[in-house]
């Protein structure tokens, strides 16, 4: 049976096609310089092999022309040029790359810099175009020939004039609509920032008439206004040079123009990669927090190129949420693109890029720690917060992560890391432990800190909200637990004074098991303390949620009313504690308002809001009169 061709209405077939790939309008000036590119890069590797063809770099340019009064912008490039057949080939059938078709014919494979694949680009002139005009002549050809199209109604083509080889593409830009502007394609000051955007890497000097203005001589206010041919884009590509030739100020200066942030980063990071996935890229680690970092609008993401034109703004795919602060680009030609080069169709060497670029980032933080430890510190201070944050939420990357983990040490006084505390550690000790509050002045008084500092150990002073739970996630370093200085079982071994207790605590049973009743639904337990050793009482915790957790968790708007199990220690060896024996004998109400001062003074310590302020200060008045 013989086999039918599609038909397709080709005026809609366009529409769609412009409308529904690129979700920016701006977007078809790239596409436009792209390709004049691709044609000065033709020329490039035609002189390769042609000897009739000198390829001088000076004489190949692009050069954007905006004509306010005509409505026109004029792309023009010195490239390779097309014939009359090129023309019809290439602009007249939709999706036909002459750039790929050039790509294999001429063997060029890798570290090409022919951008062209799909053969759509062109079109997208159409979207802020009624007529697009193409003049072109083609190397090796003395004819020129004009094709011309209004996107709707197919296209013309007739032979014309042009002096020199190349072509020049002119387009008549849209009237305003009510709901779109097209005249900003019109203004110079945001062509340029365009080019800069998308084709600020593109090897070839894309050049504009840049109106400059003079002060006149002798006035304060009048100007001569002049015009001048500017290079707009900075072409060379910085992440393409060799390491060795480029100074900090070099990377300093990059991250100032491509405007990563107002700070001066605090470490760059370089890298070239020829392996399985081939990709250069530079990275940053900013000095300071961007000020909305912490906020819901902060958008992670490396800047994207391939083969050094810009595919996206901020590509989140590369970049782990817990290196969310690293600013910087990637730049590959091995990625595989969509037809509006916005998004990609197959992930897997983003995929590989990202996992290169994680492991990269934690190598050379870990070297920042261990060779500039002040600078670490600082970045500590900025995004360590993040990295507690990656131990919490993602289960993969914890082991890559405890080890850039710092905490304050109440031995130390400063900033420790979990592998410094686990070298200094006594043998007997058998936990890490730490203490968890609002600030360390706060922490240094807690009363559970005691019996822990009092045996010479060290304690880590976990002042962030995410600290306990990033560590609850990690539950031990180097086979070393985590262990709250407030949980119920500190493993310290017990002294000589342990029987003691034990026979005390049961010849008080009674009057514990009353302040158990008096406490209860407040607390689970009301117990002898083997940690306190000046304080009369304080608060500790049995199961998973400790005190700082709590309060944490009900500050959340959707918070389940989740609690610490909590018990309250009474240091026997207290004065207060012989108060209360009195109390039990021979005054039950007493014994009542002891409990509750006592209970309220515990919570007060811990940071915990008390129940019945009033009553509480009742209670303490009752006590004073
Ligand atoms: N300035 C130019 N000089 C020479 N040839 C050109 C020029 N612009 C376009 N062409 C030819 O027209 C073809 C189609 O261009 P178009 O932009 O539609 O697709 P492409 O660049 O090949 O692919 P992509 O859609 O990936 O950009 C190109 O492959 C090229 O052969």
């Amino acid at each position: 049976m013989a086999k039918k061709q599609f038909k397709a209405e080709s005026k809609r077939l366009l529409e769609m096609m412009i409308n529904s790939i690129y979700t920016q309008k701006e977007i078809f000036l790239r596409e436009l310089i792209s390709n004049a590119s691709d044609a000065i890069d033709k020329m490039y590797y035609k002189a390769l092999t042609d000897e009739t063809i000198t390829f001088n770099q000076d004489d190949y340019y692009i050069k954007v022309v905006a004509d306010k009064e005509k409505r026109t912008l004029t792309i023009s490039d010195t490239g390779i040029g097309m014939t009359k057949d090129d023309l019809k080939t290439n602009l007249g059938t939709i999706a036909k790359s002459g750039s790929l078709t050039f790509k294999n014919e001429n063997e060029i494979k890798d570290g090409h810099d022919i951008i062209g694949q799909f053969g759509v680009g062109f079109y997208s002139a159409f979207m802020v175009a009624d007529v697009v005009t193409v003049t072109s002549k083609a190397v090796g050809s003395d004819k020129a020939y004009k094709w011309e199209s209004d996107g709707a109604d197919g296209y013309t083509i007739e032979e014309t004039t042009k002096d020199s080889v190349g072509t020049e593409i002119t387009i008549k830009v849209k009237e305003n609509t009510e709901d779109e502007s097209y005249d900003e394609f019109l203004e110079d000051y945001r062509l340029k920032a365009i080019i800069k955007k998308y084709s600020d890497f593109i090897r070839y000097p894309i050049k504009m008439d840049v109106t400059q203005k003079n002060r006149k001589e002798g006035t304060e206010d009048e100007w001569d206004e002049y015009t001048e041919e500017q290079t707009i884009n900075s072409m060379v590509p910085i992440w393409r040079k060799n390491k060795n030739e480029l100074t900090t100020e070099d990377y300093e200066n990059f991250y100032q123009e491509k405007h990563y942030g107002f700070d001066k980063p605090l470490k760059h990071i370089h890298i070239s990669v020829d392996g399985a996935v081939r990709y250069n890229a530079i990275l940053y680690i900013p000095e300071n927090i961007p000020f909305d970092y912490y906020s819901k609008e902060f958008e992670k993401g490396l800047e994207l190129y391939s083969n050094g034109v810009l595919i996206m703004d901020k590509c989140a795919d590369l970049l782990p949420d817990h290196f969310s602060f690293v600013k910087g680009m990637v730049d590959s030609e091995d990625l595989s693109l969509n037809i509006s080069r916005e998004i990609l169709q197959h992930d897997r060497q983003l995929k590989l890029i990202a996992k290169n670029i994680k492991s990269k980032i934690k190598s050379q933080l870990q070297s920042l720690l261990k060779e500039e430890r002040e600078k670490y510190e600082q970045f500590y201070k900025s995004f360590g917060r993040q990295l507690k944050y990656g131990v919490y939420t993602d289960f993969s990357s914890k082991d890559a992560l405890q080890d850039l983990l710092m905490f304050y040490s109440s031995k130390e006084k400063k900033m420790v890391t979990l592998e410094e505390y686990v070298s200094r550690m006594p043998e007997d000790q058998k936990y890490i432990y730490y203490a968890a509050g609002e600030t360390h002045e706060r922490i240094e008084k807690l009363p559970q800190l005691e019996l822990v500092t009092d045996k010479g150990y060290e304690v880590l002073y976990f002042t962030e909200d995410i600290d306990e739970f990033a560590i609850r996630m990690l539950s031990s370093y180097k086979e070393k637990e985590f262990k709250s200085v407030s949980s119920g079982d500190l493993g310290i071994e017990e002294d000589e004074n342990q029987e003691t207790t034990k026979s005390e605590e049961n010849e008080h049973k009674e009057l514990f098991d009353s302040m158990k009743e008096i406490l209860s639904g407040k607390v689970t337990d009301v117990r002898v303390s083997k940690r306190l050793k000046t304080h009369p009482v304080c608060l500790a915790t049995e199961g998973e949620v400790s005190i700082e957790m709590e309060k944490i968790l009900q500050a959340m708007p959707d918070n389940q009313n989740i609690k610490a199990s909590k018990v309250l220690e009474i240091n026997m060896n207290h004065e207060v504690f012989q108060s209360l024996k009195r109390a039990f004998e021979t005054d039950k109400e007493k014994l009542n308002l002891y409990t509750n001062l006592l209970y309220n003074q515990a919570l007060l310590i811990e940071g915990l809001p008390i129940t019945d302020p009033v009553e509480f200060t009742n209670d303490v008045c009752k006590i004073m009169i």
